[in-house]
């Protein structure tokens, strides 16, 4: 980087700079004419201040990129600033360090005003403090936009963390968060909870058997059936391997032997593959259903389901048990 001449020197004129939009004032292009004009090369990083005064850059030709500092030391990019457009009004309004660093796409002059000068323009000349708000104001509504353009984006980043890839149900992480919530809103209201975890049967041999793809789709066609046949306020969980969960809110107990009994059936009659050259693989599954005491817990009820479940399979799989 170097000076490579004053703004006076430099043939530019204040006409195209955004900051000086509609001011007449002739006396601005002399409060400026002894400002330094820096050149920097391409990719070459802008200083923060300018010696030690922090100061608004003009770029006079050329471009510059911001790079916002993320708190994780990761650098993202934000908006290009082309000829006419400036930054560090802030650091030069609030005294603070920018957050940003600034590198130049490709050679790049820029016009610096100092602090001190800046101040003394603000005050004389008018337009300039209007100019600024008006840049500010769009800068701001610039940042809040891509506030809330991340926002978006990390939203459907934590959904999608909450689902299971293979199944599309959602997932343990998703239960764990949810499950105490439902419960803690059934107390509330006083109203029942039901909750059936479900394992597949002999599901080692069903794999052993045909090979991991379709027990895969067995899987699959497992949740299927769970999201068929479910309302669209219950929840279906794979909860793990081969496990899944079903939370029935505003279910009594029996409600959830109903919703069970029915799973059970369907899970039984559901194709795994269609192709009719081989033989037809079928899954069945157990079902252990718990309801909701009052006073009990997550933790009490998927240990009362667990253990009705573990009857369900003691008796002989492809059943309900409460
Ligand atoms: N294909 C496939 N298999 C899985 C997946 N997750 C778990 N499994 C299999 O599910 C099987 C579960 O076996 P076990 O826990 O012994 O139970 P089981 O053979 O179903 O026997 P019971 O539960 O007693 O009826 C294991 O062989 C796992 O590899 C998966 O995502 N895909």
């Amino acid at each position: 980087m170097k000076e490579i001449a004053t703004f006076g020197e430099s043939g530019h004129t204040i006409s195209k700079l955004h900051l000086f939009d509609g001011v007449t004032d002739d006396g601005v292009d002399a409060m400026l004419a002894s400002c330094t004009v820096l050149r920097i090369a391409a990719e070459e990083e802008l200083p923060n201040m300018h010696g030690t005064e922090a100061c608004v850059y003009v770029v006079l030709r050329g471009a510059l990129i911001n790079f916002l500092v993320a708190d994780n030391s990761q650098q993202r990019r934000t908006d290009k600033i082309l000829p006419g457009e400036s930054i560090g009004e802030l650091s030069v309004l609030d005294e603070a360090v920018p957050s940003n660093t600034m590198t130049a796409v490709e050679e790049t002059d820029l016009l610096i005003i100092p602090s001190r000068l800046m101040w003394k323009l603000i005050d004389e000349v008018d337009g300039i403090a209007r100019n600024l708000l008006r840049q500010l104001s769009f800068r701001l509504r610039a940042a809040n936009a891509q506030l809330r353009r991340r926002e978006k984006v990390g939203e459907f980043y934590r959904q999608l963390s909450l689902i299971d890839g293979l199944t599309s149900l959602y997932n343990r992480a998703w239960m764990n968060d949810r499950l105490p919530n439902l419960i803690e809103e059934a107390h509330a209201a006083e109203r029942p909870l039901s909750l059936i975890m479900i394992d597949l049967d002999y599901f080692k041999k069903f794999n052993d058997e045909y090979g991991h793809v379709v027990g895969d789709n067995a899987l699959r066609v497992a949740a299927g059936v769970l999201s068929a046949a479910l309302r669209p306020s219950d929840f279906a969980v794979r909860y793990g391997g081969e496990e899944l969960t079903v939370i029935l809110p505003d279910s009594d107990a029996s409600a959830g032997k109903m919703v069970a009994q029915r799973l059970c059936e369907r899970m039984r009659n559901a194709i795994v593959f269609e192709d009719m050259h081989l033989p037809l693989p079928h899954v069945t599954a157990s079902f252990g259903i718990a309801t909701l005491d009052a006073h009990h817990g997550a933790e009490d009820l998927i240990t009362r389901a667990d253990a009705a479940l573990y009857r369900a399979k003691e008796a002989g799989r492809n059943q309900i048990s409460f």
